[in-house]
């Protein structure tokens, strides 16, 4: 893996409409993300947080069902320059959310270096929703779906190309709930998903040990994008859309180590934590504590 890091902070609230979670950055980098790194033989530039621009009072659904869209937009194309700049450098971008919206400016810089980039999109939900299937208008439900080229050119065709991400690119792990229209989406593109209901049936040894022999042949990178709600909400306290029934704290381990072992990352992003619903801090605890495994901690 590429020792270099470079940490960007986002602190984006605004794909969705709990109040908090743009205090994610601040509340991981307080667990000690850049000293854990650090001690992991990083070389880690953190390059401080992204300015969010407020609407001056939050929009409320406008154009197409899609809340905040021209903030949402403009916040996701810094990012896009910010991680296509590091990527250019030769740096491991490591962005910290913020709600899950930013995978938009994360994926549209970081694909542009990669023929076939893969994803791995650890969470509840497929976030694959676009303005006309989305039950809320928020557009932390949506970034997958603009990674595939379906949704408002404002964020699909961000840094001028589209799609990012080919459909048969992305394993989708954790998945328990999910809109009808991300469920025909799944169907349509034919997107591999591990639900919650393979995990418990195969085990996650399985699912990752698949999910890594699949991406490692297709694909020329893999960006991991991580949802603290993928997590059990007993765990993960700390996000603003739980969903019973997750994935545990010890098979979270177990999916960052075997990533850390199959060395196919070449970037991540960690999204969700939201310090205002947290139990001290823990969700961003945890956080650090899967960096460790996934960035090379071990026990022995
Ligand atoms: N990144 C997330 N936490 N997304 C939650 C999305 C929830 C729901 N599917 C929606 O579109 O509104
Ligand atoms: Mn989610
Ligand atoms: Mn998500």
């Amino acid at each position: 893996m590429n020792r270099n890091m470079s940490i960007i902070g986002v602190p984006m609230d605004l794909g969705q409409s709990r109040r908090g979670v743009d205090m994610g950055p601040s509340a991981i980098r307080y667990a000690g993300v850049v000293e854990k790194l650090e001690r992991l033989q990083f070389d880690v530039n953190d390059l401080g947080d992204i300015t969010i621009n407020r609407p001056d009072s939050k929009n409320d659904k406008q154009e197409g069902n899609l809340r905040n869209l021209p903030q949402v937009a403009e916040g996701n194309q810094k990012l896009a320059e910010m991680v296509d700049q590091e990527i250019e450098k030769d740096r491991f971008p490591l962005v910290l959310g913020g709600d899950h919206s930013i995978a938009i400016g994360s994926l549209a810089g970081i694909s542009k270096h990669y023929e076939n980039l893969g994803v791995i999109w650890y969470d509840a939900h497929g976030d694959l929703n676009s303005g006309e299937t989305s039950p809320s208008g928020n557009i932390h439900g949506m970034p997958l779906a603009v990674s595939l080229g379906i949704g408002h050119e404002k964020l699909t065709n961000m840094l001028d190309y589209q799609p990012k991400i080919k459909p048969e690119n992305i394993v989708i792990v954790g998945a328990r709930s999910l809109d009808p229209g991300e469920k025909d989406l799944i169907k349509e593109k034919g997107i591999k998903v591990y639900s919650m209901h393979e995990i418990d049936r195969m085990g996650m040894t399985k699912v990752m040990a698949e999910t890594i022999d699949y991406l490692k042949d297709r694909t020329d990178g893999v960006h991991l994008s991580l949802d603290f709600d993928g997590l059990d909400p007993s765990e993960a306290p700390g996000v603003g859309t739980p969903v019973l029934g997750g994935m545990t704290y010890r098979e979270s381990h177990l999916a960052m180590e075997m990533l850390a072992e199959s060395d196919i990352l070449t970037s991540a992003e960690f999204v969700e934590v939201n310090p205002i619903l947290d139990d001290k801090n823990k969700t961003a605890t945890v956080a650090v504590g899967l960096m460790g495994s996934l960035f090379g901690e071990k026990l022995k």
